[in-house]
């Protein structure tokens, strides 16, 4: 075998497995399986089927995922660029199946980052509802927000907080919440070598007091009725069913929840957690956990026996690596909701072909001098710059809202004036304004104040100086070509959609530009490869000027 597992792991398994353990470590011969699941927020099943170009082997627990041959590098496609697919190993695609997001949820990715679980959440609200994702690392939280943005999603705001900060702010407000748990990664030897280097005894006692506390705290943000997903991608039983049961001793109003089982995971392991418990051993001081004088929470046996419903995924019983999944049910009623009248069902910030007020008609496209007879855009008043007591107030909260009105004005009628001239279809959320950007957020934006926010919903687009707005790539991402006012189609199969990727200036005549009517070649324009959605590109005189960002583009 190449891979030199820890010896303490090896016996640790060796003892549960016993007759399996066999089968259990010949499977770190085979090579590691690759997936792919297909966005549908960018595209049907049957429409990528028909033009994947990889060949695409079902993965049983998951609908929309795929196992792909690595060696055809799914993320060297320009499909990948255009958010029709994510590269995801195929058993983390298991825990969203398992908390079934629907259209109109409110849901939680607490630790999210890079995005895998998020993107998947994102596809199954279908722009309905909202997701608020989450990773305690600022630096994981740039990728977190980028994959969002690539995949389309629209009703998304990103944070980079702590659990109980976001509890603070959201209390009993979430229908379904998927911890990630942070683990020691044992599932994960064989995916990734560096997972073995990490992993020391203490891995799983540190980590089982942080998952300890992330699920204390994520309970009082749950709504009545509502759902956690607890997932690893660990053995360690300290770090899973353990976990579980003293989840469920200190939470009476919650049981472990049936998982639409498929007929390769294998049940959790309650006995492991009570012969540790008998033993006094264990890799976690959790396991002895008790009240002064009383027996230790996990030596009672009904929560632990639950347990046995969470679901192991092995990678000697199925084509993924080791993961545990547990469904945890609140008990209480779930209570209907009436979005609009709670105010948090926003409504679009400019619907399609709506007239700008008055006020905020200036600089649209065609339109003559707004009242009060300033023009946005060109030549209009530039925002005042931001004072120092301002920035100092903002402190460390780039995305904080404390800023002078007049660029808060300005940037919102850039933005407004942009939307009307150039996307065809509402886009939903509040207007919020944080520094130069504009965003449609899908929250209450109270709740966001005072929280570090990488992203306060669906980015729109940004301020620069002298007024221009320059519209976002998530914006671009997230539209339809039939929902822009002009578009620009580039094919996959010419050299074209790459050197587009790749962030060169095309040459074309006007003539290949879609125009709505009344709209002419020149400005911003769509760039669609197959008809997918990739980005802006800005078109004048018979040269696009390309708008792909810097940190988007294809490598290589
Ligand atoms: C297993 S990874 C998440 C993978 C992610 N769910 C996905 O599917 O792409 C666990 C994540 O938890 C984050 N994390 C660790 N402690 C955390 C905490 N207390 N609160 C929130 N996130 C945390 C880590 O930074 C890490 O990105």
């Amino acid at each position: 075998m190449s891979i030199q597992l820890p010896p303490l792991f090896e016996s640790r398994m060796q003892r549960w497995l016993g007759g399996e353990y066999e089968n259990f470590i010949a499977s770190y011969e085979r090579s590691r399986y690759a997936g792919i699941r297909v966005n549908t927020l960018k595209i049907g099943l049957e429409d990528f089927a028909a033009i994947s170009p990889f060949e695409l082997k079902p993965i049983p627990w998951c609908e929309t995922g795929f196992y792909v041959d690595e060696n055809e590098r799914p993320g060297k496609h320009p499909y990948y660029h255009t958010g029709l697919y994510y590269i995801q190993e195929p058993s983390a695609m298991e825990p969203v199946e398992a908390l079934r997001p629907e259209p109109g949820d409110r849901v939680l990715d607490l630790c999210a980052a890079p995005g895998g679980k998020s993107t998947q959440i994102a596809a199954k609200l279908g722009g309905r509802g909202v997701l608020v994702t989450n990773d305690i690392s600022a630096e994981r939280t740039k990728a977190l927000a980028k994959n969002i943005e690539m995949s389309g999603v629209r009703n998304a705001v990103v944070l980079n907080e702590t659990p109980e900060r976001i509890a603070e702010k959201f209390p009993a407000y979430f229908d379904k919440i998927l911890v990630d748990a942070p683990c020691s990664g044992e599932g994960m030897f064989r995916k990734d070598p560096d997972a073995v280097r990490q992993w020391e005894k203490h891995s799983v006692e540190v980590c089982t007091v942080m998952q300890r506390d992330i699920l204390d705290t994520v309970a009082s943000m749950l709504a009545p009725g509502g759902r956690i997903v607890y997932s690893t991608c660990t053995f360690a039983p300290e770090e899973n069913e353990a976990m579980i049961a003293l989840f469920l001793a200190r939470h009476p109003d919650f049981v472990v929840g049936e998982l639409p089982h498929s007929p390769l995971f294998a049940p959790g392991r309650p006995e492991w957690v009570a012969g540790l418990v008998e033993s006094g051993g264990g890799l976690s001081p959790l396991l002895h956990e008790a009240a002064e004088g009383e027996e230790p929470l996990l030596s009672r046996p009904e929560p632990l026996a639950q347990t046995a419903r969470a679901a192991r995924i092995w990678p000697h019983l199925a084509e993924g690596e080791g993961h545990f999944v547990c469904v945890l049910e609140h008990t209480g009623e779930r209570a209907a909701r009436d979005e609009a009248a709670a105010g948090s069902a926003p409504g679009p910030v400019i619907g399609a072909g709506e007239s700008l007020p008055a006020a905020e008609a200036g600089g649209r496209q065609g339109g003559g001098p707004k009242a009060g007879g300033r023009r946005e855009g060109r030549g209009a008043a530039l925002p005042r710059r931001e004072d120092k007591s301002a920035r100092q107030a903002r402190g460390r909260n780039k995305d904080a809202y404390i800023r002078e009105e007049a660029s808060e004005d300005t940037v919102r009628r850039a933005c407004l004036q942009f939307l009307a001239a150039h996307v065809t279809v509402p886009i939903y959320g509040t207007l919020l304004i944080s520094g130069d950007y504009a965003y449609a957020c899908p929250v209450e934006p109270h709740r966001l104040h005072g929280l570090k926010v990488r992203r306060s919903g669906f980015q729109l687009g940004m301020v620069k100086s002298g007024g221009r707005f320059v519209p976002s790539n998530a914006l671009a991402a997230a539209l339809l070509p039939s929902e822009s006012a002009r578009t620009l189609d580039l094919s996959s199969a010419q050299q074209e959609a790459v050197s587009y990727l790749k962030g060169e200036t095309l040459t074309l005549d006007a003539e290949r530009i879609r125009c709505a009517e009344g709209t002419d070649a020149k400005g911003y324009v769509l760039v669609s490869i197959d008809g997918y959605s990739a980005g802006w590109g800005k078109w004048a005189a018979g040269v696009l000027k390309n708008e792909y960002p810097a940190g988007w583009r294809w490598n290589g």
